[in-house]
């Protein structure tokens, strides 16, 4: 028995390879033999077996939920495809704030003998997968996706340098040593080093006053620097409000400049910036082909960074927006009527299959770390929705890690390279 790969909890095995990876002229999809009782076993973990196969044949496959015990004679190989890794056409300003963009051409297709057990069941592009009667969500890739948009973000680089010879920057400023923090700071610097964007970092100690203000005031007049972040949380004793209102508004590649966060509530206005957040969770559902316009929409949390951020952008999207939060009265029933959820409480497992209409789109912003004895880090990150019993209810699910948060940063690139755009009037 062979192990192929793995996604979340879930590991995939199989007899015998009919086609070594090495000479399969796809490498996104695995011949199997339907002779060779391929058979997934699913929700094992199994920490010590995914460490010896890490080089997994399937990076990350989308339901890879498969069970074929075929006994056919047919001489068909299956074929289990498990990501189109056709490239999207690159558009310039693809992810530019209300845009729609192309969608990702993503596809689990088999072609057995006449035994196939696999069927799409549901009529828009969010079908789940149904397996010998079990319904799986279509996992959303949010991994994959950020990646695809940061080498459309490269691209687009390249072209501007070329062009105006003009580099974009981004100005980080990171208060204290939160652990968290820290690490979506250098992946931050690690992404803008991806795409060719230059990135400037100042770190102060937790009990610094005007510092915070004083280097905002300074990249606020550099040419160099195009976008300015402040990571959040600050220090309690910080005041948030000031410091974010500090933050010249055309440079505000957070969004959370007040001034944008009115220009997003407003019809018939246009913000200079999304939050990060938001807009990756919106630009999932673009890439996904999953329809917005007319469907009823439930926002779990009203953060002002994300919850409250989501439901402008859905509404503008012509959703029917509801928000539930800690005082809302019946929350499971609620949230039962949406087409689209997005939750953001950051309380692990909130959302239980119960809460979910059939069918339903789910896209899991919380990222909660839980205890894990056999995690290496003692702990694991899992979201604000149950996974195990979300997936079987709902069309599409974003998975946690791998969903949202690789998309944050690519939409952080995104907000920088229109913002340089913007003050250099490239289209
Ligand atoms: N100034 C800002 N502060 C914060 C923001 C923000 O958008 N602007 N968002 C969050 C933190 N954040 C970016 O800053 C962020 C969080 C998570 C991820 C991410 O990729 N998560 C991974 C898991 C990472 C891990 O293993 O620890 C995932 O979900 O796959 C990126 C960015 C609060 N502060």
């Amino acid at each position: 028995m062979v192990y192929i790969g793995s996604y979340r909890r879930e590991y995939l095995f199989y007899n015998e390879p009919s086609t070594p990876p090495s000479q399969n002229p796809n490498p996104h999809s695995i011949s199997i033999n339907p002779n060779s009782n391929f058979r997934a076993i699913i929700g094992l973990r199994l920490p010590s077996v995914c460490k010896l196969h890490k080089m997994a044949l399937i990076d990350t496959a989308a339901a890879m939920i498969f069970t074929d015990r075929s006994s056919s004679s047919s001489s068909s190989t299956a074929r289990l495809l498990i990501y189109n890794s056709t490239k999207f056409q690159k558009f310039p300003n693809t992810i530019s704030p209300f845009r729609r963009s192309n969608s990702l051409r993503f596809g689990i297709s088999s072609r057995t003998s006449s035994r196939t057990i696999i069927t799409h069941c549901s009529s828009s592009s969010a079908s789940a997968i149904q397996v010998n009667n079990e319904t799986f969500a279509k996992v959303i890739d949010g991994k994959r996706v950020a990646k695809d948009i940061r080498e459309e973000i490269a691209v687009e680089i390249s072209r501007m340098k070329e062009e105006i010879g003009i580099v974009p920057g981004l100005a980080v400023i990171l208060v204290g040593d939160r652990k968290d923090s820290a690490t979506y700071v250098r992946n931050k610097k690690k992404a803008c080093d991806s795409v060719g964007i230059n990135s400037y970092e100042v770190r102060l100690a937790e009990d610094s006053t005007e510092e915070v203000l004083n280097h905002i005031s300074k990249f606020n007049d550099d040419p160099s620097v195009h976008g300015i972040l402040v990571q959040l949380p600050l220090p309690s004793h910080m005041n948030e409000q000031n410091i974010l209102n500090a933050v010249c508004i055309e440079k505000d590649v957070d969004g959370f400049h007040p001034l944008n966060i009115g220009l997003l509530a407003m019809r018939g206005r246009e913000p200079l910036f999304v939050p990060c957040t938001p807009k990756g969770c919106i630009e999932l559902l673009h890439r996904y082909d999953i329809p917005i316009k007319g469907k009823r929409a439930v926002v779990i949390g009203r953060s002002n960074i994300v919850g409250m951020p989501a439901a402008l952008l859905l509404q503008r999207e012509d959703a029917t927006v509801s928000i539930v939060h800690s005082r809302t009265k019946n929350p499971e029933e609620i949230t039962r009527q949406a087409d689209i959820i997005i939750s953001a409480v950051g309380q692990p497992d909130m959302v239980r299959g119960s809460w979910v209409k059939p069918g339903a789109v789910l896209i899991d912003v919380g990222i909660n770390p839980v205890e894990d004895p056999e995690s290496p880090r003692g702990y694991r990150l899992v979201g604000d929705i149950c996974y195990e019993e979300a997936s079987k209810v709902a069309s599409a699910i974003t998975p946690v890690p791998g969903g949202v948060g690789p998309m944050t940063i690519a939409m952080l690139l995104s907000n920088t390279l229109l913002s340089a755009k913007r003050i250099h009037n490239l289209r």
